[in-house]
């Protein structure tokens, strides 16, 4: 659905100018240099994968959206989406893509929701029937019914964003690039636009694409992520194998129902972290050795009453890539 090939994103920047009167000289020099926002990224997204995108402030991440949606043209390489380039042909793949950023919108300030609704379907040329019916999915989905009439400017925030959602997808497209689409909102809020995103890609088969700096996004949606840092792509896989290649340890807490006893060494590859009246904290690397076996040998010490498991934080494991 996505194809994306050696691209690389270069801007004519201002030199930066240090010393004495640094700002005031900035504002008349006229030496430019090239600053590389995404050096040689490739990857391809097939139709109905969930994809994160995640980085540090100022990775490449919106540069890459922005090259993806036709905004902007690489400096070099290639981008497909659906098979077309985004910035030969935009309108054919404006069709065929929705986008939502979260810190801004794309619906008319002053307007009742509805009449933005009523704007951007006869830009996308959508036939009223098929408005209609969308409409009323998305309505009951995204519970748009209390707002559709409101201004845009009167909405709170987790209904700005879900009026945002539904007009991204007014024109059923395929694909769908989020750019922080929980930003700001709160716990009861972002779990709605969650359960929405899953359910868009669970049932309607929409690919989604989503640029996110909240964690719980990404282990919550996604079953893949990419980490892009300096401009570069670091990571392009699974949350789980993440995991195993940072080798964070996983915590296997094990409570003993009467005496136990730990001896002084073992031949599994785990370690003893914390040892407590009652229980002792095991540490393991789980490509190393399944949590089983650590409770086998574990069992060996006392009688086991209760375990309680605890993969690495993702929060940890980003942190350790950036
Ligand atoms: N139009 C532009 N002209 C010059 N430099 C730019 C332009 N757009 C982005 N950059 C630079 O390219 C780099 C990547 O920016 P980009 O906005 O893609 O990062 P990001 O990963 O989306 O960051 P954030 O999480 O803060 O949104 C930054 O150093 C930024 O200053």
């Amino acid at each position: 659905m996505i194809s994306v090939t050696n691209i690389s994103k270069t801007f004519r920047v201002p030199v930066p100018v240090e010393g004495r009167w640094a700002a005031a000289r900035a504002l008349f020099s006229r030496a430019r240099t090239d600053k590389e926002a995404v050096r040689d990224i490739s990857f391809t997204i097939e139709r109905g994968e969930f994809v994160g995108y995640i980085g540090p402030n100022g990775a490449g991440k919106s540069t890459t959206i922005k090259m993806l949606t036709g905004i902007l043209h690489p400096t070099r390489g290639e981008v497909r989406v659906a098979g077309l380039s985004p910035h030969k042909h935009r309108t054919d793949v404006a069709r065929r893509i929705g986008a939502v950023f979260g810190q801004r919108s794309q619906l008319w300030w002053d307007l009742p929701v509805r009449d933005s609704y009523d704007i951007l379907a006869a830009m996308y040329k959508v036939p009223d029937r098929d408005k209609r019916e969308r409409l009323a999915r998305l309505t009951e989905l995204l519970e748009l019914d209390e707002f559709l009439l409101t201004p845009v400017r009167k909405l709170s925030l987790g209904q700005r964003m879900r009026a945002d959602l539904a007009a991204a997808l007014l024109h059923a497209p395929d694909v769908l690039f989020l750019d922080e689409p929980t930003i700001g909102l709160d716990v009861v809020a972002k779990k709605r636009i969650r359960t929405f995103l899953q359910a868009l890609n669970r049932d309607f088969g929409v690919t989604v694409l989503l640029t996110t700096h909240d964690m719980d996004d990404i282990e919550q949606l996604c079953r893949r992520v990419m980490v892009i840092n300096r401009g570069e792509l670091a990571y392009d896989g699974s949350i789980e194998a993440l995991r195993e290649r940072i080798g964070l340890p996983t915590t296997v807490k094990v409570t003993f129902g009467g005496s136990f006893s730990v001896p002084d060494r073992w031949e599994e590859p785990f370690r003893l972290a914390e040892r407590g009246d009652d229980y002792v904290t095991l540490e393991c690397n789980r490509s190393l050795i399944s949590t089983m076996e650590v409770l086998r040998a574990a069992g060996a010490w006392g009688d086991i009453a209760d375990v309680h498991m605890e993969e690495p934080d993702f929060e940890d494991i980003i942190h350790r890539i950036y």
